[in-house]
């Protein structure tokens, strides 16, 4: 059972949750744009949101756009913090290098997820307890299958 809170917004168009239990809502570009092969650009989207403390919200790309028109969130996941309070910008790539994009007001470019959020009280220490991955990572454990033996 998907849980939810009331979060007070401003906007002009209002994010919305294509289906039940989806987890991230639309965000609409309040702008027409077109995105040159390659191009960067922040685009708004007119919505501004008081999160309460102890949640984030983070703007993700939308994979429609991505797998199809190669659009997508430069900082993926975008951070909204809870204090913010402007509106939320969405940084759009285009990754294609030939195809530019179109995009017109109320085109949904981004989604937005919101999430209980803990933070740390970074505690300095000169040794730190040991685990036991250790320091092994960036593919340490290999590629393949673990079952079929070849770790490389
Ligand atoms: O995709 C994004 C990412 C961030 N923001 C807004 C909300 C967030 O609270 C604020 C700051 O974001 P972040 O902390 O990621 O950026 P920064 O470069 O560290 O800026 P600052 O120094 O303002 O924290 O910008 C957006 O509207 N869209
Ligand atoms: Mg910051």
């Amino acid at each position: 059972m998907t849980s939810s809170i009331e979060i007070l917004i401003s906007a002009q168009n209002v994010p919305n949750y294509a289906h039940p239990g989806d987890a991230g809502a639309d965000l609409l570009s309040s702008e027409d744009l077109t995105l040159a092969p390659g191009e960067r650009r922040m685009v708004g989207t007119g919505v501004s949101i008081a999160l309460p403390d102890g949640f984030v919200a983070f703007v993700v790309p939308r994979s429609g756009l991505a797998a199809k028109h190669g659009i997508t969130v430069v900082n993926s996941p975008g951070t909204v913090d809870a204090g913010y309070r402007g509106e939320i910008k969405v940084i759009l790539l285009n990754t294609d290098s030939q195809v530019p994009y179109d995009i017109a007001v109320g085109d949904r470019i981004a989604q937005l997820i919101v999430m209980p959020v803990t933070r740390a009280v970074f505690v300095p220490v000169e040794t730190l307890p040991g685990s036991h991955r250790g320091d092994g990572g960036f593919g340490s454990t290999g590629y393949s299958s673990p079952t079929n033996g070849n770790q490389s």
